[in-house]
Protein backbone atom coordinates (compact mmCIF):
# COMPACT_ATOMS: atom_id res chain seq x y z
CA UNK A 1 0.00 0.00 0.00
CA UNK A 2 1.09 3.67 -0.60
CA UNK A 3 -1.26 6.11 0.55
CA UNK A 4 -0.23 9.75 -0.24
CA UNK A 5 -1.73 13.41 1.17
CA UNK A 6 -1.17 15.95 -2.02
CA UNK A 7 -2.23 19.47 -1.35
CA UNK A 8 -3.99 21.31 -4.52
CA UNK A 9 -3.25 25.27 -4.75
CA UNK A 10 -4.18 28.05 -7.84
CA UNK A 11 -4.03 31.66 -8.03
CA UNK A 12 -4.12 32.24 -11.61
CA UNK A 13 -6.20 32.00 -13.81
CA UNK A 14 -9.41 29.36 -13.43
CA UNK A 15 -8.53 28.43 -10.27
CA UNK A 16 -11.23 26.15 -10.05
CA UNK A 17 -10.73 24.85 -13.37
CA UNK A 18 -7.45 23.83 -12.26
CA UNK A 19 -7.50 21.94 -8.89
CA UNK A 20 -10.44 20.06 -11.00
CA UNK A 21 -8.00 19.10 -13.61
CA UNK A 22 -5.55 17.76 -11.16
CA UNK A 23 -8.49 15.90 -9.28
CA UNK A 24 -9.43 14.36 -12.64
CA UNK A 25 -6.18 13.07 -12.79
CA UNK A 26 -6.06 11.37 -9.84
CA UNK A 27 -9.96 10.04 -10.28
CA UNK A 28 -7.98 6.28 -10.55
CA UNK A 29 -6.34 6.08 -6.94
CA UNK A 30 -8.60 8.64 -5.49
CA UNK A 31 -9.65 8.00 -1.76
CA UNK A 32 -11.30 11.33 -0.56
CA UNK A 33 -11.02 15.03 -1.60
CA UNK A 34 -11.58 18.40 0.97
CA UNK A 35 -13.60 20.75 -0.58
CA UNK A 36 -12.23 23.85 -1.78
CA UNK A 37 -10.90 26.63 0.66
CA UNK A 38 -10.06 30.33 -0.37
CA UNK A 39 -7.33 31.34 0.96
CA UNK A 40 -4.97 34.55 1.98
CA UNK A 41 -1.60 34.18 0.27
CA UNK A 42 1.10 33.51 2.57
CA UNK A 43 4.89 33.40 1.78
CA UNK A 44 5.04 36.32 -0.71
CA UNK A 45 1.41 38.14 0.53
CA UNK A 46 1.05 40.67 -2.28
CA UNK A 47 -0.64 38.42 -4.80
CA UNK A 48 -4.45 36.88 -5.52
CA UNK A 49 -5.94 34.62 -2.72
CA UNK A 50 -5.51 31.07 -3.42
CA UNK A 51 -7.89 28.03 -3.85
CA UNK A 52 -6.78 25.00 -1.97
CA UNK A 53 -7.79 21.41 -1.76
CA UNK A 54 -6.43 18.42 -0.18
CA UNK A 55 -6.87 14.59 -1.39
CA UNK A 56 -5.77 11.54 -0.41
CA UNK A 57 -4.59 9.33 -2.82
CA UNK A 58 -3.61 5.33 -2.17
CA UNK A 59 -2.27 2.94 -5.22
CA UNK A 60 -0.45 -0.08 -4.50
CA UNK A 61 2.02 0.19 -7.38
CA UNK A 62 3.25 3.98 -6.65
CA UNK A 63 6.01 4.66 -4.19
CA UNK A 64 6.82 8.13 -2.88
CA UNK A 65 9.02 9.31 -5.88
CA UNK A 66 6.23 7.90 -8.14
CA UNK A 67 3.56 10.64 -6.35
CA UNK A 68 5.98 13.44 -7.01
CA UNK A 69 6.33 12.51 -10.54
CA UNK A 70 2.52 11.99 -10.59
CA UNK A 71 2.44 15.66 -8.92
CA UNK A 72 4.80 17.46 -11.14
CA UNK A 73 3.01 15.60 -14.42
CA UNK A 74 -0.20 17.44 -13.10
CA UNK A 75 1.57 20.58 -12.92
CA UNK A 76 2.73 20.87 -16.65
CA UNK A 77 -0.40 19.87 -17.73
CA UNK A 78 -2.04 23.16 -15.99
CA UNK A 79 1.18 24.70 -17.95
CA UNK A 80 2.61 25.80 -14.27
CA UNK A 81 5.87 27.95 -14.90
CA UNK A 82 8.29 28.12 -12.51
CA UNK A 83 9.11 31.85 -11.79
CA UNK A 84 9.13 33.05 -8.69
CA UNK A 85 9.52 31.48 -5.52
CA UNK A 86 6.03 31.12 -3.49
CA UNK A 87 5.22 33.48 -6.23
CA UNK A 88 1.59 33.26 -8.26
CA UNK A 89 1.07 29.54 -10.03
CA UNK A 90 -1.77 28.01 -12.19
CA UNK A 91 -1.62 24.80 -9.94
CA UNK A 92 0.77 23.49 -6.98
CA UNK A 93 0.71 19.93 -6.57
CA UNK A 94 3.06 19.39 -3.15
CA UNK A 95 3.35 15.69 -1.78
CA UNK A 96 2.86 16.51 2.22
CA UNK A 97 2.91 12.88 2.96
CA UNK A 98 3.12 9.22 1.79
CA UNK A 99 2.46 6.78 4.25
CA UNK A 100 5.32 7.71 7.46
CA UNK A 101 8.39 8.14 4.80
CA UNK A 102 10.78 10.15 6.14
CA UNK A 103 12.90 12.08 3.68
CA UNK A 104 16.04 14.67 3.31
CA UNK A 105 16.36 14.36 -0.21
CA UNK A 106 15.67 18.37 -1.37
CA UNK A 107 14.02 16.30 -4.44
CA UNK A 108 11.39 15.24 -2.41
CA UNK A 109 11.19 15.94 1.46
CA UNK A 110 8.89 13.87 3.51
CA UNK A 111 6.98 15.12 5.20
CA UNK A 112 6.60 18.03 3.25
CA UNK A 113 8.35 20.95 5.52
CA UNK A 114 5.96 23.35 5.29
CA UNK A 115 2.93 21.05 6.49
CA UNK A 116 3.07 22.17 10.55
CA UNK A 117 2.64 26.10 9.81
CA UNK A 118 0.54 26.48 7.04
CA UNK A 119 -3.60 26.36 7.88
CA UNK A 120 -4.00 26.20 3.93
CA UNK A 121 -3.01 22.24 4.19
CA UNK A 122 -4.19 21.03 7.45
CA UNK A 123 -7.61 22.75 7.63
CA UNK A 124 -8.77 20.23 4.24
CA UNK A 125 -6.78 17.70 5.45
CA UNK A 126 -8.52 17.45 8.95
CA UNK A 127 -11.77 17.79 7.15
CA UNK A 128 -11.39 14.71 5.42
CA UNK A 129 -9.13 12.71 7.86
CA UNK A 130 -9.84 14.56 11.61
CA UNK A 131 -7.16 11.67 12.95
CA UNK A 132 -4.34 12.88 10.22
CA UNK A 133 -0.86 12.46 11.63
CA UNK A 134 2.40 14.55 10.25
CA UNK A 135 4.74 11.91 11.14
CA UNK A 136 7.63 12.90 13.29
CA UNK A 137 5.63 15.76 13.80
CA UNK A 138 2.58 14.73 15.77
CA UNK A 139 -1.08 14.90 15.16
CA UNK A 140 -2.47 17.80 12.62
CA UNK A 141 -5.27 19.03 14.66
CA UNK A 142 -2.61 19.75 17.42
CA UNK A 143 -0.25 21.47 15.08
CA UNK A 144 -3.47 23.33 13.77
CA UNK A 145 -4.48 24.39 17.67
CA UNK A 146 -1.15 26.00 18.01
CA UNK A 147 -1.36 28.41 14.31
CA UNK A 148 -2.54 31.95 15.47
CA UNK A 149 -6.42 32.55 15.06
CA UNK A 150 -5.17 35.18 12.22
CA UNK A 151 -3.68 32.13 10.18
CA UNK A 152 -6.89 29.87 10.43
CA UNK A 153 -9.42 32.50 9.63
CA UNK A 154 -7.58 33.37 6.27
CA UNK A 155 -8.91 29.78 5.33
CA UNK A 156 -12.42 30.08 3.99
CA UNK A 157 -14.25 26.96 2.70
CA UNK A 158 -16.13 27.83 -0.67
CA UNK A 159 -19.54 25.70 -0.21
CA UNK A 160 -20.28 26.62 -3.82
CA UNK A 161 -17.13 25.09 -5.17
CA UNK A 162 -16.87 21.27 -5.64
CA UNK A 163 -14.18 18.94 -7.18
N1 LIG B 1 7.20 17.06 -0.61
C1 LIG B 1 7.43 17.71 -1.77
N2 LIG B 1 6.41 17.92 -2.64
C2 LIG B 1 6.61 18.58 -3.79
N3 LIG B 1 7.82 19.07 -4.19
C3 LIG B 1 8.86 18.88 -3.35
C4 LIG B 1 8.71 18.21 -2.11
N4 LIG B 1 9.92 18.19 -1.49
C5 LIG B 1 10.78 18.80 -2.29
N5 LIG B 1 10.17 19.23 -3.43
C6 LIG B 1 10.85 19.95 -4.48
O1 LIG B 1 10.48 21.30 -4.41
C7 LIG B 1 10.83 21.87 -5.67
C8 LIG B 1 10.12 23.22 -5.87
O2 LIG B 1 8.75 23.08 -5.60
P1 LIG B 1 7.80 24.31 -5.77
O3 LIG B 1 8.25 25.21 -6.88
O4 LIG B 1 6.41 23.75 -5.91
O5 LIG B 1 7.98 25.09 -4.38
P2 LIG B 1 6.98 26.12 -3.80
O6 LIG B 1 5.60 25.57 -4.00
O7 LIG B 1 7.25 27.49 -4.37
O8 LIG B 1 7.30 26.17 -2.25
P3 LIG B 1 6.85 25.14 -1.15
O9 LIG B 1 7.48 23.82 -1.53
O10 LIG B 1 7.36 25.72 0.13
O11 LIG B 1 5.33 25.06 -1.18
C9 LIG B 1 10.54 20.79 -6.67
O12 LIG B 1 11.58 20.76 -7.61
C10 LIG B 1 10.49 19.50 -5.87
O13 LIG B 1 11.44 18.55 -6.34
N1 LIG C 1 -2.80 30.72 0.63
C1 LIG C 1 -1.78 30.15 -0.03
N2 LIG C 1 -0.62 30.83 -0.17
C2 LIG C 1 0.41 30.26 -0.84
C3 LIG C 1 0.29 28.98 -1.39
C4 LIG C 1 -0.95 28.28 -1.24
O1 LIG C 1 -1.12 27.13 -1.71
N3 LIG C 1 -1.96 28.90 -0.55
N4 LIG C 1 1.33 28.42 -2.07
C5 LIG C 1 2.45 29.09 -2.21
C6 LIG C 1 3.57 28.46 -2.93
O2 LIG C 1 3.70 27.12 -2.68
C7 LIG C 1 2.65 30.45 -1.72
N5 LIG C 1 1.54 30.95 -0.98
Amino acid sequence: MSRAVLSLGSNLGDRHAYLRLAVDGLRDCLVAVSGVYETEAWGVRDQPDFLNAVCIVDDPAVDHRGWLRRAQELEQAAHRRREQRWGPRTLDVDVVTVDDVRSDDPELLLPHPGTSQRATVLIPWLEIDPAAEVPGHGQAADLLSALSEADRAGVRLRADLVL
